[in-house]
């Protein structure tokens, strides 16, 4: 905000020159009133320029400070938008799921809350600082010289000792900042929709509230004693400066006694003093809060600085694509568990590839991998024959569409939550009901109070109208709705996406994957494995390997893990009466 910026600086000088002139003024007035031959129209035009000049210096700074609110709003909204541009753009998984980078984002927003208002204010105090001092200085140069001296001496320890206290209020921030975000988590766990059942039946509230409010007591403890520390430091300053003010008034006073000097000095000299005074324990003030800001902004220039968690790539993803994974293998951490240890997995252009494998076997890790969140630490995948590092990541994700395990549930309309699987086309209703429709939800939505507008959500009105939510396989149907958007992906990948669903929906998602995305190639991985019967090519994952591979009948036929684990299931829906 060049503009509003300068001229709140020049305003501020104006207002800054405007207390000395004043005094000034009220100089000449009390000399002339103690010259016993006062002229009285001499005596008013002076109390009135004195009135004027303090008027209009306060009046300058009110507008001064409207425009530094101007230019503090405006940094603000770049700085916030700046940092989570960066936020939204890192490519992979690893940055947001590592939390020695929340720990680091957290403090990057309080600087990028605080570092705006605090450095424009700041700037604005220096400015107004720096002229009062000047012109006061001018004034007490030519009553008593010395003082000035003595007064500056004071003010540059109030500024190394202000400093000091910035530091340890930042760094107490950054040590505390972990026990900081448990308290926020705690407290967006206390009023989270999606806990509330949990929390009542189990009687969690008292444990959560005890550990929100334990967390915050810790971090006010440590706040409270940097605070201490440097408030018996300013007391301190604060009785020097009264102590140099004291021997000031007596010499100044004394001068006036001897007849050295007029009462008009010393009045002059009192306001002065006064005036730099609180001029420069402002400008003292806010340089502890500048100085804690802009250490804590370092944070923010860090996550702005911060490299991409992988390599994004350039090459555009042949099409259509044979997926192939070649020896890959995985870990979250350098230090943790391999997850994948040397998958081998072929996944022909068009085919449908089921996946198989007990809990926690890895299977939404190679989803992952496939996506491109993360990039194997041994091995490689690749896409019609490129090693998908070497292909433009944002082009490899808009060729897939996915139902994550996980799938997220937004608190937007019904249109949108369906429509964001295409976001440039977040406005095509026709194509938004199409699929909808070929998840079969189309109905459920049409049904709503505001139909394909309805907000679907227990926390955000609609209108004046409150939310309203759908059922958990509902849900699951919209999210599906959302991958069939991406009516032309090369890949469809369905992580669990029938576990929500009713024996006749769970039928019907696979006819409608069957019409959609025939031709496409078909990723899915379920529990229920009669799901997974008709697949081209079923996989199963036994620690961290492909263990076997082949249509069902050959798997049933071999009486490995499939045949096992397809038997269990078989056995649970036996009943003699059914049959
Ligand atoms: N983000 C993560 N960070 C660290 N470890 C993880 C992460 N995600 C998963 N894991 C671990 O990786 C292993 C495999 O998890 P994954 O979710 O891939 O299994 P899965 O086969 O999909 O299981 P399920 O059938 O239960 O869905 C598990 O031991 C899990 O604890």
């Amino acid at each position: 905000a060049p503009v509003a910026a300068t001229a709140t600086l020049l305003l501020t000088v104006a207002a800054g020159v405007a207390p000395a002139t004043g005094a000034w003024l009220t100089m000449l007035l009390v000399d002339e009133l103690t010259s016993g031959a006062a002229s009285t129209g001499r005596a008013v035009f002076l109390a009135l320029a004195a009135a004027v000049v303090g008027g209009l210096g306060a009046a300058l700074l009110y507008l001064g400070g409207h425009l530094a609110e101007v230019v503090r709003r405006r940094v603000g909204l770049m700085v916030e938008s700046r940092l989570f541009r960066r936020v939204a753009a890192f490519p992979g998984l690893r940055h947001i799921e590592d939390p020695a980078f929340h720990d680091r984002l957290r403090l990057a927003e309080q600087a990028a809350q605080e570092a705006p208002d605090t450095i424009t204010q700041f700037a604005q105090e220096l400015v107004r600082s720096a002229v009062l001092l000047a012109s006061f200085t001018g004034a007490m140069l030519a009553v008593w010289p010395p003082m000035t001296l003595l007064l500056l001496a004071s003010v540059a320890t109030a500024v190394l000792a202000r400093l000091a206290t910035a530091r340890r209020e930042a760094a107490t921030e950054e040590a505390w900042v972990a026990t900081d975000r448990r308290r926020l988590f705690y407290r967006a766990l206390l009023t989270d929709v999606r806990a509330a059942k949990e929390i009542r039946l189990f009687g969690l509230g008292p444990l959560l509230h005890a550990r929100m409010v334990d967390s915050l007591a810790t971090v006010s403890r440590a706040r409270l004693t940097a605070a201490r520390r440097g408030t018996v430091t300013q007391s301190g300053l604060a009785l020097l400066g009264a102590a140099v003010t004291g021997a000031g008034t007596v010499v100044v006073a004394a001068g006036v006694v001897a007849g050295r000097s007029s009462v008009g000095d010393l009045v002059l000299f009192l306001g002065a003093v006064a005036g730099a005074q609180t001029g420069l324990s402002g400008v003292v003030l806010q340089l502890g809060e500048a100085g804690r800001a802009l250490r804590l902004f370092g944070h923010y220039l860090d996550v702005l600085d911060l490299e991409d968690d992988l390599p994004v790539g350039t090459g555009e993803p042949p099409h259509p694509p044979t997926i192939e994974l070649r020896d890959v293998w995985f870990r979250y951490r350098d230090d943790g568990p391999w997850v994948l240890r040397g998958v081998d997995l072929t996944i022909p252009a068009g085919a449908a590839v089921g996946l198989v494998g007990v809990n926690g076997a890895g299977k939404s890790t190679l989803v992952k991998l496939l996506c491109r969140f993360y990039d194997p630490q041994r091995g490689t995948i690749t896409w019609g024959g490129t090693d998908i590092r070497q292909l433009d990541v944002t082009a490899l994700r808009s060729r897939i569409g996915v139902v994550f395990q996980e799938f997220m549930t937004y608190d937007l309309t019904a249109a949108e939550n369906i429509g964001i699987g295409r976001v440039h086309e977040l406005r095509d209703r026709s194509r938004i009901v199409a699929a909808a429709e070929a998840a079969r939800v189309a109905e459920t939505v049409a049904a709503l109070p505001n139909g394909y507008d309805t907000v679907l959500s227990r926390t955000h009105a609609d209108d004046e109208r409150a939310g309203v939510t759908l059922s958990g396989g509902q849900w699951q149907r919209v999210a599906l709705a959302r991958c069939l958007m991406r009516a032309d992906a090369d890949l469809v990948v369905l992580d669990e996406p029938t576990s929500g669903l009713d024996a006749e929906s769970e039928h019907h998602v696979h006819t409608t994957l069957h019409r959609h995305a025939e031709g496409r190639t078909r990723l899915l991985v379920s529990h229920r494995m009669a799901a997974l019967r008709d697949a081209d090519l079923i996989a199963t994952l036994v620690d961290g390997r492909i263990a076997e591979r082949g249509g069902h009948d050959e798997l049933m036929a071999a009486g490995g893990e499939y045949a096992r684990l397809f038997r269990l299931q078989a056995r649970g829906y036996q009943d003699a009466r059914a049959t």
